[in-house]
């Protein structure tokens, strides 16, 4: 029997990628802050390096709005500012473990893949045992062929195709190397930085919740894989009155109406609009449009209230939920909305980005009653129906 001690683990460091835009996913902010199962994405992945006990540190690579989102983080944990590219992101958290040691072990992962489990994490660190790279990675369940524009050419045989996931597993001194040969050479992964110095990357399995957020689509994929509840139904209603002044244009709905009046307010005062983005609100619960764009702000003097109806839709979009219908009814004894009806209904629903028939635009007068009878105003009440996660 040997009486040597058993050699000590090396530590671990945790390398989350935050410091991307989201471009792709559209949401109207960063994809690793919207909001999953009641917590921001990069919250997900975050917890659960936090909670596995071979874990001793890591570094948040985010910009400042980012990293107040996860504040405070865990102990061992520092957040450093992004590169331009994912690469140099990782280089940046690189030189934040400037004093760990080559022998510690590295996880470098993008915080887009909420769905980090024990079971991947031990597998890496199972494989770098014997190996200096691993890697998660899933077989392809599609036919692949080639393709160019719209015509599909030869298959590709996927039997030696693999989908590249993160986590990926490195001993420090190996993915120092490779960033520091890479400096010219870019790679989206850095499995392939670590390969390009002649060294082994080894594949183990990995994990269908791995999936990345990268469209708004897999929003509700990810809200599957991970578990997240069902969706509920939220209604919200929205009111709002205009007063028409000479010489002013008339914008009702997004389109710009020929009329001898126009509405008065601080931005475009696009009656409709603001109407259906409080409506929108109110099914978030997240206050309503001035507190958003209060009128005392000069920046949105004269604008066009488009800007706002989309940001309602984004941060249904950011909460992981969707526009399932939106009611508008304009109250106007003049000018006649009835002819304008089909161009109102089709541009919200370009706004929304919905089908058309998820949109109904109705008008009425109030019979000469009233300040709208009496054609001092403009008025229009809108309900929106969401379906929202959850939480
Ligand atoms: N300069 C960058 C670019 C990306 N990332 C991170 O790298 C991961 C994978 O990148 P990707 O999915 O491409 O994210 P984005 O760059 O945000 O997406 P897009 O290309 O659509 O803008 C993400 O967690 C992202 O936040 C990063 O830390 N720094
Ligand atoms: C690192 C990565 O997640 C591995 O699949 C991927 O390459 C990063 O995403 P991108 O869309 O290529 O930036």
């Amino acid at each position: 029997m040997s009486d040597s001690a058993p050699s000590p683990s090396p530590r671990l460091a945790v390398v989350l990628l935050a410091g991307g835009q989201g471009t792709r996913a559209g949401l109207g902010l960063p994809k690793q802050l919207a909001v999953l199962g009641g917590k921001p994405v990069l919250r997900w992945s975050l917890d659960a390096f936090a909670a596995h006990p071979a874990v001793n540190g890591g570094v948040l690579v985010a910009n400042g709005d980012v990293a107040t989102a996860v504040n405070p983080l865990p102990a061992g944990w520092i957040s450093v500012d992004p590169g331009t590219e994912r690469q140099q992101s990782v280089g940046n958290a690189l030189a934040a473990l400037a004093d760990w040691d080559d022998q510690a072990l590295v996880l470098v992962h993008d915080a887009a893949r909420p769905g980090v489990t024990n079971e991947v994490i031990d597998r890496l660190l199972g494989a770098l045992r014997t190996a200096e790279a691993a890697i998660p990675t899933l077989p392809v369940p599609d036919t692949l062929v080639e393709q160019a524009h719209d015509e599909a050419g030869d298959v590709v045989d996927r039997r030696v195709l693999a989908r590249v996931q993160t986590p990926q597993a490195f001993r420090l001194d190996v993915l120092r190397r490779a960033h520091a040969e890479a400096v010219e050479a870019a790679a989206t992964d850095d499995a392939q930085l670590v390969r390009r110095l002649g060294i082994v990357v080894t594949a183990v399995p990995g994990d269908a919740r791995l999936h990345k957020l990268t469209y708004a689509e897999d929003i509700a994929i990810l809200g599957g894989l991970l578990g997240i509840g069902t969706m509920r139904t939220a209604v919200g209603m929205g009111y709002d009155v205009h007063r028409l002044v000479i010489d002013k244009p008339l914008w009702i709905g997004g389109i710009e109406i020929a009329y001898s009046h126009g509405l008065e307010g601080h931005s475009d005062a696009d009656v409709a609009l603001h109407a259906l983005t409080d409506a929108i609100l109110g099914a978030l619960g997240d206050g309503d449009i001035g507190d958003h764009f209060p009128p005392s702000d000069p920046q949105w003097r004269g604008a066009a209230s488009h800007r706002f109806l989309s940001f309602a839709a984004d941060r249904v979009a950011a909460r992981g939920g969707q526009i399932d219908h939106v009611d508008l009814t304009i109250i106007a004894e003049a000018p006649k909305i009835g002819p304008h009806r089909a161009a109102i209904r089709a541009r919200i629903a370009e706004i929304l980005a919905i089908p058309l028939e998820r949109v109904s635009v109705k008008a009425t007068t109030t019979e000469r009653l009233g300040f709208t009878g009496r054609r001092e105003g403009i008025s229009a009440q809108a309900v929106a129906t969401l379906q929202l996660p959850e939480n």
